[in-house]
């Protein structure tokens, strides 16, 4: 505790404004990176390093920019430069930012590029307003609006996966599977949190529950994982919907999409769907209870202002509060990876 006021209080008073100018011009490093996977640079590097020319035409970068673009990623970083001038990825890129490689964690910067970069301009309007300044969720339910083609499920679907594997993982290492039989991810998308849990538990079959889109999206992931024998879809709508019966429930990135009632609503319904002693577990970026560490769980409780008409993040304690709440006889929260949590309660 002692070492994070003090990193604190270097932060706010470093007697310098370089901090200041950092964070305030911190979009230009984060645009530089968005467009460097919009133009698949990291893709270009896949099966080796190039010369400038070669990375410019295959990129198709416009001569003016192109020396500093690519230099800029070298510099943040995401590039290495060999002695001999030829590009190439470093270890982390290639292996989390090539579309083809099987750690790729991009779709979650494309779906930045593509839609949350420009709701993010917009901040100050939704900070006055409380409206969020996505299209898709100002028309309607932002699901209907994301879902509206294959292309954009596919995007979300992506993203959520990259956004999610870390705190998978960790899930499926540290959760007292050995206990439970079979388990209902709720809102799973393309399935990354069943599919990785299951690897690892041979006794588990489940169950993947979420708008009727996601079907193919689902069918094709868990196929390539080569888990089509123990691992079902089922579509439907959790607001009109009852939740599958399952020994444990999971919601990852769910809670935050939606308001208070919405919430507490999901929760009930887990506790009807769950038998006695099932848990149901919940995971997200938790923000810290304190309220001043979890910078990214805070700023991801912002992304839902712009990005949904009641969503918000919320701390594990609030969390276990809603549980007990909804019935749920104990509740813990355990770290998982980086900024998230899981808060397990048990029935
Ligand atoms: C933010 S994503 C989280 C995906 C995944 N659980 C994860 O953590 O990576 C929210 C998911 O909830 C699903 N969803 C949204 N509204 C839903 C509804 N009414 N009924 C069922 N699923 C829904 C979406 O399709 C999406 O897959």
């Amino acid at each position: 505790m002692v070492n994070q006021v003090t990193d604190q209080d270097s932060r706010r008073d470093s007697g310098s404004p370089e901090r200041i100018l950092r964070v305030g011009l911190g979009f230009w490093d984060a645009k530089a990176l968005l467009s460097a996977v919009e133009l698949d640079v990291f893709g270009a590097l896949a099966e080796g390093p190039l010369d400038y020319e070669e990375l410019r035409a295959r990129t198709g970068v416009h001569p003016r920019g192109a020396r500093d673009f690519f230099d800029t990623l070298v510099a943040l970083g995401l590039l290495d430069r060999e002695g001999t001038g030829r590009y190439a990825n470093t270890p982390d890129t290639a292996r989390y930012l090539v579309r083809s490689a099987p750690g790729y964690v991009g779709g979650m910067l494309e779906l930045a590029a593509g839609q949350l970069y420009s709701s993010w301009a917009r901040l100050t309007e939704a900070l006055r307003t409380g409206e969020p300044q996505c299209e898709e969720a100002k028309q309607s339910d932002f699901f209907d609006g994301a879902y509206a083609d294959d292309h954009q499920s596919k995007t979300f679907s992506r993203a959520m996966t990259g956004l999610s594997s870390g705190p998978i993982a960790r899930i499926a290492e540290r959760f007292p599977w050995s206990r439970y039989r079979t388990v209902a991810d709720i809102g799973c998308s393309e399935g990354a949190l069943l599919t990785g849990v299951l690897r690892r538990h041979a006794q588990l079959s489940g169950t993947g529950f979420d708008l009727p889109p996601m079907r193919r999206h689902f069918e094709e992931y868990v196929t390539a994982a080569g888990l089509t024998d123990r691992l079902s879809f089922r579509a439907g709508d959790f607001f009109t919907d009852p939740l599958p019966t399952a020994d444990v429930l999971v919601f990852g990135h769910i809670l935050h999409d939606w308001d208070l009632p919405t919430k507490r609503m999901l929760l009930e319904k887990a506790y009807a769907a769950l038998p006695e002693a099932g848990a149901v577990v919940v995971f997200e970026s938790l923000i810290d209870d304190e309220r001043r560490e979890n910078d990214f769980g805070l700023l991801m409780s912002l992304n839902m202002l712009v990005e949904t008409r009641g969503g918000f993040d919320y701390t594990g304690a609030e969390c276990r509060g809603w549980l007990a709440e909804a019935g749920f006889r104990e509740s813990r929260v355990e770290h998982l990876a980086g900024p998230d949590s899981m808060v397990i309660g048990i029935k």
